[in-house]
């Protein structure tokens, strides 16, 4: 039996970069002789096993041979005659079909290597239209690496664009779709996996509700001429730029997708764009199966970032009411986060980058003022039950109105 290291870490150590996750290659072993070795099986179907000290995967070399739609629909052959060639074959993109054996000789049968020197993204074979997920894990890929100049092969992008064409992404089960999306997220520059899904046609079949925005006009004087989806990527690359978490990066995805709805006689106006958008961003998060912690943040910053952005115009009762709305009270972390994303939507236009944004700071001395409204106080003051939560409302409301008065004098 032969061991090699494969895949990301071989990858990670060449471009100088940390390597997260060290996953290993045998070959001329089989499922038995690894258990007698000691090696723990991970799943039934799966010819992968795990260290018995170490925890770190040691995978059967394999091929496969496809038998139906999509990611799953495959039939593995993992006996030990199979090759290192074999499987490195198999996989995606060159540069993850490298493999260092255990004296630290590359093997590099199809010009990873050369491909990482020069900064490209190319499919190893033709039998990368097999697995459609790929689409995505290339696209996701280059949202990782844009920064080090890779670009995806032209050839690559052909592939990706057949297989967008063929009906096959709609098979992709939503678990697959969203953990590719959600790692995607998290890249330092996740606007590239968007744009790359819409250039090969894999956007409007996964993510219609955001396809549907390219060509949305908007206003000139405040978008430059970006339309809806343009704007809606700046705003997300500058969030990548901050690093703000994904959950954040997500809700500016999908904050404007009410303007694909707004009617062309209407352009570039977006009038109610916030409550239309609603319907659409529970679409795709039911689609997708989204976490709810971040289905609820896409759908508080939908709702709510015009009001944000007009926070100084407010008058009291309507501050009191967006808290409420908000639920400032039990999910203070949630609306710091929309003030964030409202932020990120605002300065997410040309020349708008630098741009200062007081409404955050004002609805976060508002809301510190009406917090120090203290609840034992009213229980002290002898009010019960439901007294004590309109009590409340009309204190913190005095609250709201004496900072805005303090704000206006300033
Ligand atoms: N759907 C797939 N099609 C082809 N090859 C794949 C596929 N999924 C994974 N691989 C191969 O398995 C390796 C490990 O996959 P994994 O998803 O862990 O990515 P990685 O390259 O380790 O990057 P990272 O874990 O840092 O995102 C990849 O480098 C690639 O060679």
């Amino acid at each position: 039996m032969k061991i090699y290291l494969v895949g990301g870490a071989v990858r990670d150590a060449l471009l100088g970069l940390p390597i997260k996750d060290r996953d290993h290659l045998v070959v001329g072993a089989s499922i038995t002789q690894m258990q007698q070795q000691g090696f723990r099986q991970v799943g039934k179907s799966f010819p992968v096993f795990l260290h018995p000290d170490s925890g770190e995967e040691y995978a059967l070399a394999r091929t496969e041979r496809k038998t139906g739609y999509g990611y799953g629909g495959f039939d593995f052959d993992a006996a030990p005659t199979v090759t290192l060639e074999q499987d490195l074959i198999r996989r995606d993109l060159t540069i993850n079909a490298m493999a260092r054996d255990s004296e630290g000789q590359l093997h590099d049968p199809h010009g990873g290597m050369a491909d990482l020197n020069a900064r490209i993204l190319r499919h190893v074979s033709p039998a990368f239209v097999e697995d459609p997920l790929r689409v995505l894990r290339v696209a996701r890929f280059a949202a990782r690496f844009h920064h080090l100049g890779f670009t995806v092969a032209a050839q690559t992008l052909r592939l990706m664009q057949q297989l967008s064409d063929s009906g096959e992404l709609a098979h992709l089960s939503a678990e697959r779709v969203w953990q590719e999306t959600e790692r995607a997220l998290a890249e330092p520059n996740p606007e590239i996996y968007f744009e790359l899904l819409h250039q090969c046609g894999a956007l409007a079949v996964l993510f219609p509700e955001l396809a549907a925005l390219q060509g949305v006009a908007q206003p000139e004087a405040y978008h430059g001429g970006l339309d809806a989806l343009a704007h809606t990527l700046l705003a997300l690359q500058l969030a990548a730029t901050e690093q703000a978490p994904p959950s954040v990066r997500f809700a500016v995805l999908l904050h404007d997708l009410g303007k694909a709805l707004t009617p062309k006689s209407e352009w570039p106006r977006h009038i109610g764009h916030e409550s239309a958008g609603l319907k659409p961003v529970k679409a795709l998060c039911e689609r997708l199966r989204v976490p709810n912690e971040w289905r609820d943040l896409a759908l508080q910053v939908c709702a709510q970032h015009l009001n944000v952005h007009r926070a100084l115009t407010l008058k009291p009762s309507t501050l009191l009411k967006l808290f409420d709305r908000c639920d400032v009270w039990r999910k203070p972390e949630r609306f710091s986060h929309t003030l964030d994303a409202s932020r990120l939507d605002a300065i997410g236009r040309p020349d708008q980058q630098q741009a200062a944004y007081p409404a955050q700071a004002y609805l976060q001395g508002a809301l510190a003022a009406a917090n120090r409204v203290c609840v034992k106080a009213i229980v002290a003051d002898g009010f019960k039950g439901p007294a004590i939560r309109e009590e409340l409302s009309q204190r913190r409301l005095l609250a709201l109105a004496q900072f805005k008065a303090r704000e206006s004098n300033s």
